[in-house]
């Protein structure tokens, strides 16, 4: 990587950076931004994006240009590849600001986005499906409807507009089937069940930090990689995300599952016990049940990369985990009525506000509307301080991507009325 860049001499000088963020800049080999960008008080807003229909486009976040691949970063060869569909700069097609069906939460506070590119989410789509069927049988045929009907395709291309081709698009979109995949069969509704569900992920967990033992135990620990469709799945995710990530962002996905895994045995141990937790309780665990692993990988899915001692920053932290649990409550908020009819009491911040601040259900999810804006409100305002602390390009594009995917995944929510309808409360 090149040596730092010396400030442009007509830019203003940037605020001193804390102490920690200095040690990390220092630490840092990338080049200085022009401190103009993160000297701009409208960074804020613009990291966030303008609101209002039409405004998408004017917002640096989605403004960014596919970036020129990084011949660091390997990509696992697409055994089919579409050269065609691959060359699509994302920006080609994608200047409307998305307008299919489904109607936004009431009082929501969002960035529309622009309608994701079509012949990507076309190819995304086509291959995710080959993979999921050829690759690591993923569903028995009666599934198939449901698989279409989350539209992954659409989901990853709207969430990733600055991948640089269809290859890096396929990491994000394995994983997010393998996380639903385990998700779906281990604690939900295909089979799932928190009764010994601590097992059963730990295992599944070997699949992404690999069991290190002795020659004697390891080949049974081979055999069980393949012994069920979420481990398939978890495991073949993972070896295409390895060959393309450094070491530490691997590294970070593995700790990012972890907290996931813990996130879904507190869930588990209070659908056993049948425990309805204190409101900052949900929130808590839900942090841990959430989005996160998905905006993290958002710099290898562009190709480039955060270093470490960046993303490790204190700051930037609570940046990552508002942002995940903003989109963790937008799931809360559009899944309301679909998890009201499944079986027995499924926990998300409307139920637990009402039954325990002992509101209407109409007035509960009013106030988990308000909750997910102050968080919103927080991650950009936490985003913002970053920027403006640590100006770095690969902090601000990481930013940025982070911003961007918690738009794009509100927008799959909104569009995917197949999985999800708002409750009939307006
Ligand atoms: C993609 C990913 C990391 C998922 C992990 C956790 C997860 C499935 C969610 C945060 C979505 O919540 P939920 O389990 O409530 O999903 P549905 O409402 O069933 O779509
Ligand atoms: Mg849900």
């Amino acid at each position: 990587m090149p040596a730092p860049g010396p400030l442009g001499p007509t830019a203003p000088a940037p605020q001193p950076p804390t102490p920690s963020i200095q040690a990390a800049v220092s630490a840092s080999t990338e080049p200085v931004t022009p401190p103009a960008l993160a000297a701009d008080p409208g960074l804020r807003r613009i990291l966030g994006g303008p609101t209002g229909l039409g405004t998408s486009s004017l917002s640096l976040a989605r403004a960014l240009k596919p970036p020129v691949p990084d011949p660091h970063v390997a990509v696992a060869p697409d055994p089919d590849p579409d050269p065609a569909a691959d060359q699509v700069p994302p920006a080609a097609s994608a200047s409307a600001v998305s307008s299919s069906e489904g109607p936004v939460v009431p009082g929501l506070y969002h960035h529309p986005v622009p309608e994701p590119d079509p012949v990507r989410v076309e190819e995304v789509s086509r291959r995710i499906k080959r993979w999921a069927e050829d690759e690591v049988q993923l569903y028995p045929e009666e599934w198939e409807g449901q698989f279409d009907g989350f539209s992954v395709g659409r989901y990853m291309v709207a969430c990733h507009p600055d991948a640089p081709g269809i290859d890096h698009l396929m990491l994000a979109t394995r994983l997010m089937v393998a996380e639903n995949a385990l998700d779906d069969c281990y604690c939900e509704d295909h089979g799932g069940s928190p009764i010994g569900l601590g097992g059963r992920i730990l295992l599944a967990h070997t699949t992404l930090d690999h069991l290190h033992t002795t020659p004697e135990y390891a080949p049974e620990w081979e055999e069980s990689l393949g012994s069920d469709a979420p481990r398939r799945a978890y495991r073949s995710a993972m070896d295409y995300f390895v060959r393309a990530a450094t070491p530490s962002q691997a590294d970070r996905y593995r700790h990012d599952m972890a907290r996931l895994h813990m996130g879904y045995l507190a869930e588990a141990a209070w659908a056993q016990t049948e425990y309805v937790p204190q409101v900052w309780e949900y929130l808590a665990m839900r942090q841990f049940n959430n989005f996160r692993p998905c905006p993290t990988i958002t710099d290898t899915v562009g190709g480039y990369e955060l270093p470490a001692d960046l993303h490790a920053l204190p700051k930037m932290q609570r940046a990552i985990a508002l942002a995940g649990n903003a989109a963790t409550i937008v799931n809360d908020l559009y899944s309301y009525t679909k998890e009201l009819d499944s079986p027995g009491l499924h926990l998300n911040l409307p139920v637990v506000i009402a039954q325990r601040e002992q509101l209407s259900e109409r007035d509960a999810y009013v106030k988990a509307v308000e909750v997910h804006n102050q968080l919103m409100h927080a991650f950009e305002a936490a985003a913002a301080e970053v920027a403006a602390e640590c100006p770095l390009p690969s902090v601000l594009r990481f930013l940025k991507g982070v911003a961007t995917w918690v738009d794009g995944n509100h927008d799959w929510h909104r569009t995917n009325t197949y999985r999800y309808s708002l409750p009939d409360f307006w």
